[in-house]
């Protein structure tokens, strides 16, 4: 498709506004849209494709530009990334721009040091390399630069994966079954999967492939007492109440109003009925309190950097910093030892995060090890054998979008000792 000046221009001011990186890229968009009804589908489309791609290549457009400015930014990452032939942009650009991304095609990737090439801030790159080669840190940093695919779950309490799979090939939606996850769809394209029917009569739920291997990992039983503590907008609480055939009991704890109003709609949709959403002012709650030692399964989806999801998050590299990381461990210590007392004996705890830091990871967990010892850490490529799924990460399970093709989540699993 031809590019147009209004798109030009229009994206340009998209990421004006965006650059600060003051708030989440996406909610800067949505306003963005807001503001300019008029624009179309494809202008959409282009300018979020245009402002999210230059945040993942951002490292590389700044170093061959050496600017920080929005519009050259633009220029320099249509030409390079988004195969614009730079003859096209002649008359609406100025001759010092011309001879700039004239440059920018020769320059070779390579050549430019690792956090250029990984898209990494230099802070990131100290971290990763205490316990990482530079070349697995690079393998890992272009996995993150790509956009992850539209995967989506099978809500199994309504329909059968095979079933989906057919009406989405009949309607020209290129898909296939998952790798790993029993119950997930892969799409080999980005449609309005919102407003399609399986969608709106709750048969399928977008949800990424590590995602719904929590579930897995944490196997709810149906007739169970589960607790999803930082249940969000339930993406995993769904997913947990089908595997319990809706029977049972699921609460999904969050202290974030908006987010558990958002699973409200997703729930009516689901056709569960043992789902009980209760709002919480913090991990200490004494809402929490009375189910102490009561809970067979406590899934612990962690507030954390999501590093692990920079493929959808690219903006997460200047939004978190080495303070945010510290903060974030101690909340995630917190909010662990409070689930914790809620696991019955012999029950299971599920600590997640989507990030790749062993700050936010094994030391959250070798912290909790060393001051509870009434749990049991178990083997989760076992547990996930268990289940039929062949991913072996070792102990903790640890997926990674250069190896699964998943975001880059981390889980542990616990189990109260049996006195
Ligand atoms: C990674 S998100 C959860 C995503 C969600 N499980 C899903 O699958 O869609 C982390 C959640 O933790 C919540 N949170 C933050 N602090 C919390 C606390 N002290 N207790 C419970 N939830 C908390 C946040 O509001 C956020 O929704």
């Amino acid at each position: 498709m031809q590019l147009t000046l209004v798109q030009l221009n229009k994206a340009a001011d998209a990421l004006q506004k965006l650059l600060p990186l003051e708030y989440p890229a996406d909610s800067i968009l949505r306003r963005f849209f807001q503001q300019n009804p008029k624009l179309g589908a494809h202008d959409r489309a282009f300018i979020a494709e245009a402002t999210f791609g230059i945040l993942r290549h951002r490292f590389f457009l700044q170093q061959c530009t050496d600017s920080a400015a929005p519009r050259l930014l633009l220029l320099a990452y249509l030409v390079r990334f988004h195969n614009i032939d730079v003859h096209e942009l002649k008359s609406w650009i100025r001759d010092s721009e011309m001879s700039i991304l004239q440059t920018i095609t020769a320059t070779a990737l390579e050549s430019q040091p690792l956090n250029v090439q990984a898209e990494f801030p230099l802070w990131l790159i100290e971290k990763l390399r205490c316990f990482m080669p530079d070349d697995a840190i690079l393998s890992l940093g272009q996995s993150l630069q790509k956009a992850a695919p539209l995967d989506l779950r099978v809500n199994t309490m309504l329909a059968k994966r095979e079933q989906v799979l057919e009406t989405l090939l009949k309607d020209g939606i290129h898909a296939e079954v998952m790798h790993f996850s029993p119950c997930g769809i892969r799409l080999h394209s980005k449609p309005a999967i919102n407003r399609h029917p399986l969608f709106l009569t709750g048969k399928i739920e977008v949800q990424d492939e590590g995602s719904q291997l929590l579930g897995y990992l944490l196997a709810p039983r149906r007739g169970e007492m589960v607790v999803d503590f930082c249940a969000g907008a339930g993406g995993k609480t769904l997913l947990i109440g089908a595997l319990m055939h809706s029977k049972g009991r699921v609460y999904a704890f969050d202290i974030d109003e908006k987010r558990l109003n958002n699973l409200k709609p997703r729930l009516k949709r689901s056709g569960l009925s043992n789902v009980h959403i209760q709002r919480i002012a913090n991990e200490n709650d004494l809402k929490t309190k009375r189910l102490s030692k009561k809970i067979d399964r406590v899934l612990v989806d962690a507030p954390c950097s999501g590093l692990g999801t920079l493929r959808r998050n690219p903006d997460l590299k200047w939004r978190q910093s080495p303070q945010s990381i510290k903060e974030l461990q101690a909340k995630q210590s917190s909010i662990l030892d409070s689930a914790a007392g809620l696991v019955k004996p012999g029950g299971r705890l599920v600590y997640a995060t989507c990030s790749f830091l062993p700050e936010e990871n094994q030391r959250v967990i070798d912290t909790f090890q060393s001051i509870n010892a009434d749990f049991d850490l178990l083997d989760s490529s076992e547990l996930m054998a268990e289940q039929k799924i062949a991913i072996n990460t070792g102990k903790f399970l640890q997926l990674s979008p250069s190896i699964h093709q998943t975001d880059g989540f981390f889980a542990a699993v616990l189990q109260r000792k049996v006195r």
